[in-house]
């Protein structure tokens, strides 16, 4: 387990390549660049890559509560899946010390075929956690998660909501050090959310650190302190939310997060003391 002064993150020109063997080079309009996407090249073999990740220097310590903004395919997930060692480098380096707990792709550590209830158990099993301590937490988490009779039924009768639930109720109830969000949290329901987020605060307030990526500037605003604008899988500029979202969408978007920001003044209070 890591102390405050142990729990980081850096990353040194980190590239995440895919190698794609079934798509032919010739009928790729490399010199086209869309807005959407990771830059796709070549190989000196002539393989085609996607370049998902290129040169990443990320430097983040305890405290450090960042969001990540880009358009589809920029490279926020890759970035997310590289932070959770599911993915290794390509070139470069990357290396995280503390405890991880990502809350994304929600079939990781979780099984279809059993009930919501054994899913949370392994799931907490999964972040770390011991059947016993899962045990104790468990009424806590299923009155949570207001599935009721539901928690006895296979996962795979669960809507995409319902599993968030599981994921969320699991993940606010255990304490990691570095915790790691996908935007998929927002599958939840309006309602659902409102009493999900109290939780989630004081998850994010207790973790060393937060990386979170969405579409929702709201949810940047209301979590994290700063923001990394990530383009065709590059850092394109890093800083306060509302200059970043400003940068990458206009002084609308700016000034719905400066409102956001304004409103949640108490809880951005209890997060700075
Ligand atoms: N497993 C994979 N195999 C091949 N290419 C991939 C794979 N995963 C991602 N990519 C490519 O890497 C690039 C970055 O994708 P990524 O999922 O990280 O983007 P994103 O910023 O999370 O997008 P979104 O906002 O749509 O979720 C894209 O061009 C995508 O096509």
């Amino acid at each position: 387990m890591g102390s405050e002064s142990t729990v980081r993150v850096d990353t040194w020109d980190a590239c995440v390549d895919f190698p794609i063997f079934d798509a032919k080079t010739r009928s790729l309009k490399k010199s086209v660049m869309g807005a959407a996407g990771g830059v796709i090249g070549a190989t000196e073999s002539n393989v085609v890559v996607v370049e998902a990740l290129k040169n990443i220097n990320l430097h983040l310590k305890h405290g450090d509560r960042i969001g990540l903004v880009g358009h589809n395919g920029a490279g926020k997930s890759t970035l997310l899946r590289l932070l959770s060692g599911i993915y290794e480098p390509t070139r470069g380096a990357c290396r995280v010390s503390g405890r991880v707990a990502p809350v994304f792709d929600l079939g990781v550590g979780m099984d279809p075929e059993i009930s919501g209830y054994e899913n949370i158990i392994i799931r907490g099993m999964f972040l770390g956690m011991t059947r016993k301590q899962m045990l104790q937490k468990i009424d806590d988490i299923a009155e949570f998660t207001e599935l009721g009779d539901y928690l006895q039924m296979p996962l795979r009768t669960y809507s995409t909501g319902m599993r968030v639930r599981i994921a969320l109720g699991v993940v606010t109830s255990i304490d990691p050090e570095i915790l790691i969000l996908d935007e998929g949290i927002g599958a939840v329901d309006a309602d659902f959310m409102r009493k999900a987020r109290s939780r989630l605060q004081s998850l994010v307030e207790r973790s060393g650190i937060l990386v979170f990526a969405s579409h929702s500037n709201e949810f940047l605003a209301q979590l994290c302190d700063r923001a990394l604008w990530i383009d065709h899988g590059q850092i394109r500029m890093e800083g306060d939310i509302e200059s970043v979202v400003g940068a990458y969408e206009g002084p609308k978007a700016a000034a719905h997060v400066r409102k956001v920001l304004d409103t949640a003044g108490t809880f951005e209070g209890e997060a700075r003391n």
